[in-house]
């Protein structure tokens, strides 16, 4: 795709990537894409670039906007991940660059990385601008979202907020704006983002959120360093963040399960019938079946986690060990939990999924249950009961 230009002189400059389906083990169903935007003024700034293997993606899109590498002043790098830093020091090199801006945790995350003495780093800080000649540059810091260096840029005369990761989602398309590819689409990409990278810093999320609007940051563009730009659906993606950040629930459980011999799954479907017969929405999930990232998408929103697993050498089977390990470090929090599984003579599994969720801070509504072998018709009942028992805490919560 040739440079697109989203505004008079502001140009999208990033690289689609259209193969990649493992992003550090999400799974990237529709690709991604790295975004660069180019502001050309009298000091030409370039925004973040890309990953190294789009280095050369980069380089021709923006000769192909200055006609020479050299015509680059500023480089700023607000996020210092791999993905949007791999193409630094070949461009660097290249483009000879007078300063390159970033925050002072990204001043030693650049050195960490690239183990470069020479670049011409400056420091800024939030609160710092620069001027670029027509336009001005403010920084904000946004310290661990998601990465310590991490900040934002805002260009005032232009209403335009680069945002980096924030409000970001991996979703490879031709096109650069919101209002032009399927919203529900576009939706569920920037949630399973914010489930998988930024749900664990939801409370500086919140705080920054805030901060923004006590800022009264007019935005009429919001250019995320993945995906699409927020042109026509700004209030929808800062009201979603709003709700997810503040770990707003819907009203749905989220049964995961493992099994070897179906005696869990069996269990698990008892479970859910019960959850429905009271009129509770469930989503169930296979450990074996369904990705990490995609069960993680639907944790974001749910009001109870029911996990299950058989008892496999004393553990649980390693793929809900995996899921459980997985969604534990995204920290969801205000969640109702409860545990159950098959097991032939020792029976672990159950306590050890508990221990998950209290880790997680649920609210656990009931002590685990554990069914010898294959559950009897009086279990799977007993089942039911647990679905029904869930249920009523969801409600209650919900009447809270
Ligand atoms: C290789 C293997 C190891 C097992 N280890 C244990 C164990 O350590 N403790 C236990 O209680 N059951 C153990 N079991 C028994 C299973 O938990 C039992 O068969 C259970 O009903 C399987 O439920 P599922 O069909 O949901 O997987 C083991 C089974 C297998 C096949």
């Amino acid at each position: 795709m040739p440079p697109f230009e989203i505004k008079k002189d502001i140009y999208w400059v990033g690289a689609i990537d259209w193969n990649v389906r493992d992003f550090h083990g999400y799974s990237t169903k529709r690709g991604s894409t790295y975004n660069a935007y180019l502001v050309v003024d009298e000091k030409v700034t370039l925004f973040d670039a890309v990953k190294k293997p789009f280095t050369n993606d980069l380089i021709h899109k923006l000769i192909k906007v200055l006609g020479d590498l050299e015509k680059i002043d500023y480089i700023v790098v607000n996020h210092v991940e791999m993905d949007h830093s791999g193409a630094l020091p070949e461009l660097i090199k290249r483009a000879k660059p007078e300063k390159v801006f970033c925050s002072p945790m990204g001043y030693k995350a650049l050195k960490e990385h690239f183990h470069e003495e020479d670049w011409p780093l400056v420091e800024v800080k939030t609160g710092d601008s620069i001027s670029i000649g027509k336009r001005t540059v403010q920084f904000i810091e946004t310290r661990m979202i998601h990465w310590p260096d991490s900040m934002i840029s805002y260009i005032p005369e232009e209403k335009i907020l680069i945002a980096q990761d924030a409000f970001g989602q991996h979703y490879a398309t031709s096109e650069r704006f919101d209002d032009e590819v399927k919203y529900d689409e576009l939706m569920q990409e920037a949630a399973k983002y914010y489930a998988n990278i930024v749900l664990p810093f939801s409370p500086q999320v919140e705080k920054l959120l805030k901060t923004v609007e006590e800022m009264k940051l007019e935005i009429e563009l919001i250019l995320p360093d993945h995906g699409v730009i927020w042109r026509s659906h700004i209030k929808d993606i800062i009201d979603a963040y709003k709700r997810w950040s503040t770990y707003q629930a819907r009203n749905y459980a989220l049964v995961v399960y493992a099994t070897m011999w179906h005696s869990t799954e069996k269990m698990a479907m008892a479970i859910a019938n019960g959850l429905m017969s009271e009129g509770i929405s469930v989503k169930v999930m296979n450990a074996s079946i369904d990705h990490r990232s995609d069960i993680m998408t639907q944790v974001l929103e749910a009001k109870a986690l029911v996990f299950g697993s058989s008892t496999l050498n004393n553990n649980m089977l390693p793929q809900m060990a995996d899921v459980l390990t997985y969604i534990k470090g995204l920290r969801p929090r205000k969640k109702i939990g409860a545990a159950f599984g098959s097991f032939g003579w020792s029976g672990e599994a159950v306590k050890h999924i508990n221990k998950f969720l209290e880790e997680m801070q649920a609210e656990i509504v009931h002590p685990g249950y554990r069914a010898k072998f294959v559950p009897t018709h009086e279990q799977l009942k007993e089942c039911v009961e647990i679905g029904k028992t869930i249920a009523k805490a969801i409600k209650e919560k919900q009447n809270a």
